[in-house]
């Protein structure tokens, strides 16, 4: 054990299960590295509202609160689900680390074992996801997708209730509270991209604090993930934006796919890029700039509501 320093890091997090699931798997580490921690749960807009995310507003609903607690010196670590904070810079504050991210998937959740494929006819499909209402309708046009809100147990409840035949939810966040069994199809991310920096924490402090959380940071990760939140940015889009984004690593490559689709499913614009991470200073960036470049090109803010 290194010997304590005799300061707490005080963690912020959300109340819901997920959040503190996640922020527990912080504190462990952190606490593995010989840090002295303590976690402090806020309560957000975001988890007090139970209107739907599209009308919330998305961007920084659940962020905004968390941020506001660590300028005010009321923690001085918190832990964001990196999908779900804006990508505009705090002025004060600082993503000190992005750990290892976890499986990027959306994963449906069915009745009886079905699947994309053998849903029935008109099933009705929960999601307050505007991103995976166009996905489901993309594949399936008959769905009837049902807006729902809520903590994973409950939305997984109202398929075990009878009022829901699915839901679909991130891999990440099913494997952090221990119900992956619920999982009938992982949507392969080749035909289904996620949001942006899905499955991956940010642990944001304020600038200069860094050094709390530099250790856990994981530079693949970071890259991906910028490389994708780069497509947000410079559509202009929020994170309720019906916008999917998938980058990978393979062989010295930095690979980027982006869609944006129709809210209705009927249509969508695709774009993909490769560049070597050895060719440029900044490859998440460059290769974001090219994807963006032609989604735009194409057409992008005509067949969806990019600020949404
Ligand atoms: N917007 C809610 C939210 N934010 C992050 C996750 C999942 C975990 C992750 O992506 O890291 C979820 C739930 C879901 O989409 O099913």
């Amino acid at each position: 054990m290194s010997p304590s320093t005799g300061t707490v890091v005080r963690i912020g997090t959300r109340g819901s299960a997920l959040a503190l699931a996640q922020t527990q798997k912080i504190a462990d580490q952190l606490t593995a590295r010989g840090a002295e921690v303590e976690i402090i749960t806020i309560t957000t807009h975001g988890d007090r509202s139970t209107e739907s995310l599209a009308t919330l507003g998305g961007t920084g609903v659940f962020a905004s609160a968390l941020r506001d607690a660590l300028l005010a010196n009321e923690c001085d670590v918190v832990v964001h689900s990196l999908k779900d904070l804006p990508t505009a810079p705090t002025p004060g504050l600082s993503i000190g680390a992005i750990p290892k991210r976890a499986d990027a998937r959306d994963a449906l959740c069915a009745r009886d074992g079905l699947t994309l494929d053998t849903l029935p006819e008109n099933a009705r499909v929960g999601t307050g996801s505007p991103r995976r209402a166009a996905q489901l309708l993309s594949r399936r046009s008959h769905l009837e997708i049902v807006d729902i809100r809520g903590n994973v147990d409950t939305r997984l409840g109202r398929i075990v209730g009878g009022d829901l035949d699915a839901v679909v939810l991130a891999a990440a966040g099913l494997e952090r509270l221990g119900r992956a069994e619920a999982v009938t199809e992982y949507l392969s991310l080749n035909g289904w991209p996620t949001a942006p920096g899905q499955g991956a924490l940010a642990l944001e402090v304020r600038s200069g604090e860094e050094k709390l959380v530099s250790a856990l940071d994981h530079k693949p990760s970071r890259i991906l993930v910028e490389a994708e939140r780069a497509v947000l940015a410079q559509l202009e889009a929020g994170c309720a934006a019906p916008i999917a984004a998938h980058a990978f690593m393979e062989d010295g490559l930095l690979f980027l796919d982006a869609r944006v689709y129709a809210p209705d499913g009927t249509a969508k614009i695709t774009s993909s890029h490769a560049l070597y991470l050895s060719d440029s200073p900044n490859p998440a960036a460059d290769v974001a700039g090219r994807v963006s470049a032609e989604l735009i090109a194409l057409g992008a803010a005509d067949i969806a509501p990019l600020g949404a």
